[in-house]
């Protein structure tokens, strides 16, 4: 049973009371009466308004719903007219630009990987902070970006074949990022400063030093015996280590043991579609973590095999430029703190009795807590130019951005901040916001840090919100149709004709193949050729390796190029990507996909619901680990529906799958202590009860939204410990 401290019409949950109370509002100049009563008023002020938006969506889906029910067969010019009369379709905004001001240069000018993490997992969150730099070396050893042919497998001890490889695929990327007047970088045998430049000595007695001499931009160590060599090139970082002592080192012919790289440029920490937090005991954690972070403090201890160690925030880089002068680089990635959307609300804190809109209480909580980068409570700056930056996902259209203004101005009003103190990362995740783009980003224009495309969330959307119209296209395809292809390019040509380029990010979604990098190496690089600023990576090791990717492409001067395009693609957008009838699927098929969707609802549902774990790498049907969260979920979950409601499947195939996979998912589980089965009963197990109504009652959840079952399922299952 919660216990509550009342303040006004307000109670809030004595835990998280404490929490601000002890913990947030002391250095950070707020009073605790002034908070808490601008907070009960905030929230007098804004819940009826964030209740109509959900009103209207719920209005406008109804609508929609109808639509296609009654006007069968389909007419597209019909279809858009409806949709101009509901006013799901806007008018588009006259021309503007935005106007955001006082931005991190990682957001407004270099452009380089976005990595995610679940704020909740400390030892991930700080790991991601950290992740601003990372080994090439080690990221290619790990993966299959260095394949294991020729004697090259990873083995339980270093191997040299394959450590052979990473040398040598590393030195020919250096080559292609700062190439040398004469030889290869594979050629060199000692990096030496002479007279503020660098020299090279190659294996041939030659000299040399680099094709542009502006690429050495610093170095640590002694004059004499370098122990770091700083390249910039595309406004990164790149480093070559040097060290005889080190064993890679010392095996090397001019001493280098690695070349680290500026890598995940900023990171969000997540609050909401990687994390489960259900009540106030998860909120607080969450909470918790972002004061760490924002005070430099938070710290983990990190067990790895028979060794232990504290993990911390990692310090600022320094280096000696080659006229002499000490400078220092980030140690860490900048941070966003990505909230959670208008839907939920949270028994955290109760107004007038009632559970607030947790959307809003994540916009107060964690910019408060922001007070403390800001007014330099940390031995760390996060943002340099006194900003906070937030990231509001899944908003739907112009309103709902609007809306977000407003609890960010009213935000910075309670914490006595200026005006536009914080800034906004608006996901292009819903298909209201996707073709009302320009309408939405003009609602935001002084606050506005990011549009970026989360494809999966926006799939999901695809699908709920057409769910009448007919039976969609197998999964893997709609990756593949117009409505995608337009969708991605039409959020770069809306972001660069609203003046982003420079100023703000241009962001495209998530590799959600953790394990599959040389995939990544070669598909990924379409994010920057598509003009993005960047692009969502799972790992820090995946940061490092799509870092890659901004050495290929001059992101600046290929927005330069692009910022006259005209393409809205309205209409490809708005093309439904239903299963093409003529083309039937074959049973087998059909079973398969039945399987793959079930088997990735009940991994990550599992553990969501019986553990609280938020985000899970889940084995699909071929064995490859796939990064599920709740858009993902909302993807499968959302098309069986779909399936069903069109007789593509049927309600006993799907329920057959469900005890099948359920004791498939059982045994990839076991070497999970904390692992909580649903065999021999799942029916009586939460987690598998979630998943049955996710697929069972999936038209009928708002958007399609996985979290209102998840919540009560979670919610329960807690109860019931
Ligand atoms: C649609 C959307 O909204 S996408 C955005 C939401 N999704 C995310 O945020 C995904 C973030 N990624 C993750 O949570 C994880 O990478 C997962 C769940 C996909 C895989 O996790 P695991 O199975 O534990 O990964 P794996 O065993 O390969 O690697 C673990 C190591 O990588 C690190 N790691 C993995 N992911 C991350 C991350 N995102 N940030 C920082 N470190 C990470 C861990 O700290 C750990 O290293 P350590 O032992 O030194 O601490
Ligand atoms: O949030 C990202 C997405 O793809 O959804
Ligand atoms: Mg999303």
């Amino acid at each position: 049973m919660s216990h509550y401290i009342p303040h006004g019409n307000l109670r809030v949950n004595e835990t998280l009371h404490a929490f601000i109370e002890k913990q947030v509002l002391p250095g950070t100049h707020i009073e605790s009466g002034t908070f808490w009563s601008g907070f009960d008023a905030l929230l007098e002020k804004l819940i009826p308004e964030n209740q109509r938006l959900l009103e209207q969506r719920d209005a406008l889906q109804a609508k929609l719903d109808e639509y296609h029910q009654t006007h069968q067969p389909f007419n597209f010019s019909d279809y858009k007219q409806f949709l101009l009369d509901i006013d799901y379709l806007k008018p588009q905004p006259s021309p503007f630009t935005i106007s955001t001001a006082n931005v991190d240069k990682e957001i407004a000018s270099i452009a380089g990987p976005q990595l995610v993490v679940p704020i909740n997992n400390a030892r991930y969150a700080i790991n991601a902070a950290n992740a601003r730099w990372g080994s090439l070396y080690d990221a290619a050893y790990g993966t299959d970006v260095i394949s294991d042919e020729n004697g090259a497998e990873k083995t339980g001890t270093y191997n040299p074949v394959r450590g052979q490889k990473v040398v040598a695929f590393a030195k020919t990327w250096l080559d292609t990022i700062a190439p040398l007047k004469q030889g290869s970088h594979n050629d060199v045998i000692e990096y030496r400063l002479e007279d503020e430049s660098l020299v090279i000595l190659l294996a041939s007695g030659a000299s040399t030093t680099l094709q542009d001499s502006q690429q050495f931009v610093g170095y640590q160590g002694d004059l004499t015996n370098p122990s770091a060599i700083l390249l910039r090139h595309h406004g990164l970082h790149a480093e070559i280590q040097l060290d005889k002592t080190h064993p890679i080192g010392n095996a090397d012919a001019a001493g280098v043991k690695d070349v680290l790289l500026e890598s995940a440029i900023t990171t969000i920490m997540d609050c909401e579609d990687s994390v489960a937090a259900v009540d106030a005991e998860d909120k607080t954690l969450v909470y918790q973590n972002w004061l760490g972070l924002m005070k430099g403090t938070l710290s983990t201890e990190v067990k790895k095999g028979d060794k232990t160690f504290r993990r911390t925030l990692n310090p600022d880089r320094d280096y000696i430029s080659p006229s002499k002068q000490t400078f220092s680089l980030s140690g860490r990635s900048l941070m966003f703190v990505r909230n959670v959307g208008h839907l939920m609300t949270s028994d955290a804190i109760l107004f007038d009795n009632k559970p607030i809109p947790e959307g809003i209480m994540d916009g107060v909580i964690t910019s408060l807590i922001a007070l403390h980068d800001l007014k330099g409570n940390s031995q760390y700056n996060n943002s340099r130019t006194g900003s906070i930056y937030i990231v509001k996902p899944k908003m739907h259209g112009p309103e709902e951005v609007a809306f977000s203004n407003r609890l960010f101005t009213d935000i910075e009003a309670l914490l006595s901040l200026p005006k536009d103190t914080i800034k906004m990362g608006i996901m292009d995740e819903e298909r209201r916001t996707s073709v009302n783009l320009a309408a939405c980003i003009a609602e935001a224009k002084s606050r506005v840090v990011f549009i970026n495309t989360g494809f999966l969330d926006r799939t999901g959307d695809e699908i709920h919100t057409s769910m009448y119209a007919g039976a969609f296209a197998p999964k893997a395809e709609l990756k593949q149709m117009p409505w995608i292809t337009a969708y991605e390019k039409a959020n770069v040509v809306t972001g660069l004709a609203s003046g982003l380029g420079g100023r703000a990010q241009i962001g495209k979604g998530m590799w959600p193949v953790p394990d599959n990098m040389a995939d990544m190496m070669k598909t990924k690089i379409g994010h920057p050729q598509s003009g993005a600023s960047t692009a969502w990576v799972p790992s820090p090791t995946a940061a490092t390796l799509h870092a890659l990717h901004y050495h290929d492409v001059n992101v600046a001067s290929l927005q330069s190029s692009l910022k006259d395009t005209h393409f809205d693609g309205i209409d490809d957008i708005l093309t439904i990507p239903l299963l093409n009838e003529s083309t039937p699927l074959s049973k087998a098929f059909i079973e398969r996909e039945i399987d793959n969707n079930v088997q990735g609802i009940l991994g990550y549902v599992v553990r969501w619901v019986h553990q609280g774990i938020g985000c899970s790498k889940v084995p699909d049907i071929n064995h490859v680990g796939l990064m599920e969260d709740r858009a993902t979920l909302r993807i499968s979950s959302q098309h069986l529906a779909n399936w069903l409601m069109h007789g593509i499947i049927t309600k006993e195939q799907v329920e057959a799958a469900l005890h099948k996979m359920a004791a498939l998912v059982d045994e990839q589980n076991t070497a999970d202590s904390e692992y909580k089965p649903m065999m021999p009963n799942p029916e009586e197990t939460t987690a598998f009860q979630a998943a049955y109504a996710l697929i069972f009652e999936g038209h009928t959840q708002p958007n399609g939204y996985t979290e209102p079952l998840l919540h009560a399922k979670r919610r329960e299952e807690k109860a019931s410990n």
